[in-house]
């Protein structure tokens, strides 16, 4: 990507909340391109929310505290633009579904992100229509949001969004509160935008085996600080590391390290992230076929 500007550019941030004694986040320092797939990992209060409100402008205009360095979003300085401003560029998912609801059908749902943004009432209906059917929730326009699924409910959050055109996608745990088959359509819907779309997404989630699959770059942040970033095999690769930080890598690469230090197995410490791989790596050291 070198040569290439940044969509998200964040140079040495640190942010103390008003009356906390330790910063929330030390010293960030990343760069994020257009179209990529970021995962944030890490345990709880290890600033990952922190980081999504600094990057959707909500620090530091609507949370008080002490904010150093600077994020730019788009070439656009997040503390000279009001957070509605920044809407437009970062759409935001947040982990609980019921609280980003509050209107009587989906489609008002949709609606009155829209109408915040000043659109007419006569253009809404075709952009109502695109995002329910993006999301695959068209034809539920008149439903209760609350009648829906968690599934269903975070994919309207996601259709929300989406309505006001965001270039970033930020999502925090979307798939918290939701049952396994809503976690599915959530993952799905976030895969499809970011291939089909080429939309940025930014999420934080705790599911390893997922982002895995889908994310391009694992950021991963303990007590405030970024302690790894690169592609999910650089990252899932640095076990000691990841195991100091509390975290646990994908279940196929766990097995591959103790392949290597029970059965003297090589994988010259880069590791299988994803079932395929690891079938791909493995299988000869059974003398089998593997195609
Ligand atoms: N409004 C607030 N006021 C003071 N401190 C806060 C506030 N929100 C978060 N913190 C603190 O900031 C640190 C980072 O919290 P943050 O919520 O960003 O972490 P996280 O990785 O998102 O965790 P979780 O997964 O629990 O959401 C924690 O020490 C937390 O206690």
């Amino acid at each position: 990507m070198s040569g290439e500007k940044p969509i998200l550019e964040i140079k040495d941030l640190t942010f103390t909340y008003a009356g906390a004694e330790t910063p929330a986040l030390k010293n960030i320092n990343l760069q994020i391109f257009e179209g990529e797939y970021v995962a944030l990992l890490g345990l709880n209060g290890s600033g990952k929310t922190t980081l999504q409100l600094c990057i959707n402008a909500v620090i530091p205009h609507m949370i008080m505290g002490d904010m150093e360095g600077s994020v730019t979003v788009q070439d656009l300085d997040t503390a000279e633009y009001p957070t509605r401003e920044l809407a437009k560029i970062v759409g935001v998912v947040f982990d609980n579904p019921e609280f980003q609801l509050s209107q009587m059908s989906v489609a008002e749902e949709i609606a009155l992100g829209l109408e915040n943004l000043g659109v007419a009432v006569e253009e809404m209906n075709p952009i109502i229509h695109e995002v329910l059917d993006i999301v695959g929730l068209s034809g539920l326009g008149d439903r209760s949001p609350f009648e829906l699924s968690g599934g269903q409910q975070q994919r309207l959050s996601i259709a929300a969004a989406l309505a006001m055109r965001p270039q970033i996608l930020v999502m925090d745990e979307p798939t918290s509160n939701v049952d396994p088959i809503g976690k599915e359509e959530v993952f799905a819907v976030a895969a499809k935008l970011n291939r089909e779309r080429k939309m940025t997404v930014i999420m934080a989630e705790h599911e390893v085996e997922v982002m895995a699959a889908y994310a391009n770059r694992i950021i991963v942040m303990d007590h405030g600080e970024v302690i790894l970033n690169g592609t999910p095999t650089e990252v899932f690769s640095q076990l000691d590391v990841l195991e100091k930080a509390g975290l646990r890598v994908p279940q196929v690469t766990e097995m591959a390290y103790r392949l290597e230090h029970d059965r003297s197995a090589h994988w010259n410490s880069v590791y299988p992230v994803t079932t395929e791989e690891a079938f791909q790596r493995i299988a000869p050291l059974f003398g089998g076929k593997h195609d």
